[in-house]
């Protein structure tokens, strides 16, 4: 394993962050840790990249302890925060110089690894880092936190408030870094980017609900899902809960989409049963669960 936390607890006084979090990463593997904000992702993180210590639990890092190797594992991992890791005060070239040095290395030394990514910001070296758009800062960063030729990338929300096109870009370039043979742990709180992961760990409040390759995490729903809309979605979602056969009401974009207790309502007979109650434009189509799904359908089955 390149990865190993176990029973991780994490408490920032009467906020428990971490609720005691397992989780492996395989060599060379692309793993995502998917939550919404306050999940605990940010936390397990710092704690994996040695920058926090958990309360309990015990975590190593290609066969390193976090807490006890902390100096040698900083060696190992590039880290790339989600907030502004960068100087804003030197230009390009300087933050990239100083990052290499810190590690003990030169730019041209691990040349190769940041070419494709340093490459598009090269035009740019003189400029102070504090003066790039944010997706050359993303660059920057990337470069940054490679410059030392890591065995393991961590990177927390890299793609956060990035627009859809450099998103697409941001993970075809996580993609060649671990054709390089690095080994990825990237938090998102998008869900569609689960899809991009080898494996995925779903995180809620402290909690992982489920860890699988994306298609048996969505496989595992056991629940029979409809998407459904009328012209008042609002109480559409009001009626649908009253409804003794259904089970959730979620918002999804235009559609609602909602689970059923049992397989014995019809289409029809729900599409009559919002008829009653004065719904117009009625809509009701079977869908396949996606990773959202899942992950409303994990957080309910936690909390009850
Ligand atoms: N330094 C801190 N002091 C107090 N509470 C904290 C601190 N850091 C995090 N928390 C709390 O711990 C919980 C987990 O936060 P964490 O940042 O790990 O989650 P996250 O999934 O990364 O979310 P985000 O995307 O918002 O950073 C949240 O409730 C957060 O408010």
């Amino acid at each position: 394993m390149m990865i190993s936390a176990e029973n991780i607890e994490k408490s920032y006084g009467e906020v428990k962050a971490l609720r005691g979090v397992s989780l492996e990463v395989k060599e060379g593997e692309l793993f995502g840790l998917i939550g919404p904000d306050g999940a605990g992702k940010t936390s397990l993180i710092r704690i994996l990249v040695t920058l926090l210590k958990p309360d309990k639990g015990s975590a190593t890092v290609n066969q390193l302890d976090v807490v006890d190797d902390f100096r040698k594992l900083r060696k190992q991992i590039g880290y790339m925060p989600g907030r502004f890791s960068l100087y804003p005060d030197l230009s390009v070239e300087e933050n990239m110089t100083f990052f290499a040095t810190v590690f003990g290395t030169t730019i041209e030394e691990n040349y190769h690894l940041v070419k494709d990514i340093y490459q598009q910001i090269e035009p740019f070296k003189e400029r102070l880092a504090g003066r790039l758009s944010g997706g050359m800062k993303q660059k920057l960063a990337l470069s940054c936190a490679l410059i030392h030729a890591p065995k393991v990338l961590v990177l927390d929300e890299p793609t956060t408030g990035v627009d859809a096109v450099s998103r697409k870009e941001f993970w075809e370039m996580l993609k060649r870094l671990q054709k390089m043979g690095i080994t990825i742990l990237v938090s998102t709180p998008y869900m569609d980017e689960a899809n991009l992961c080898d494996r995925v760990a779903l995180i809620q409040d402290g909690n992982i609900l489920t860890i699988n390759t994306p298609e048996r995490v969505t496989q595992n729903h056991e629940s029979i899902l409809w998407a459904v809309r009328s012209d008042n979605m609002y109480l559409c979602i009001r009626d649908l809960r009253k409804h003794p056969g259904v089970k959730t009401v979620f918002g999804f974009g235009e559609f609602l989409h909602i689970t059923l207790r049992d397989n014995t309502i019809s289409p029809t007979a729900l599409e009559k049963y919002l008829k009653e109650r004065c719904h117009t434009n009625i809509a009701i189509n079977p869908i396949e669960p996606g990773i959202e799904d899942v992950f409303m359908d994990l957080m309910q089955k936690h909390d009850n």
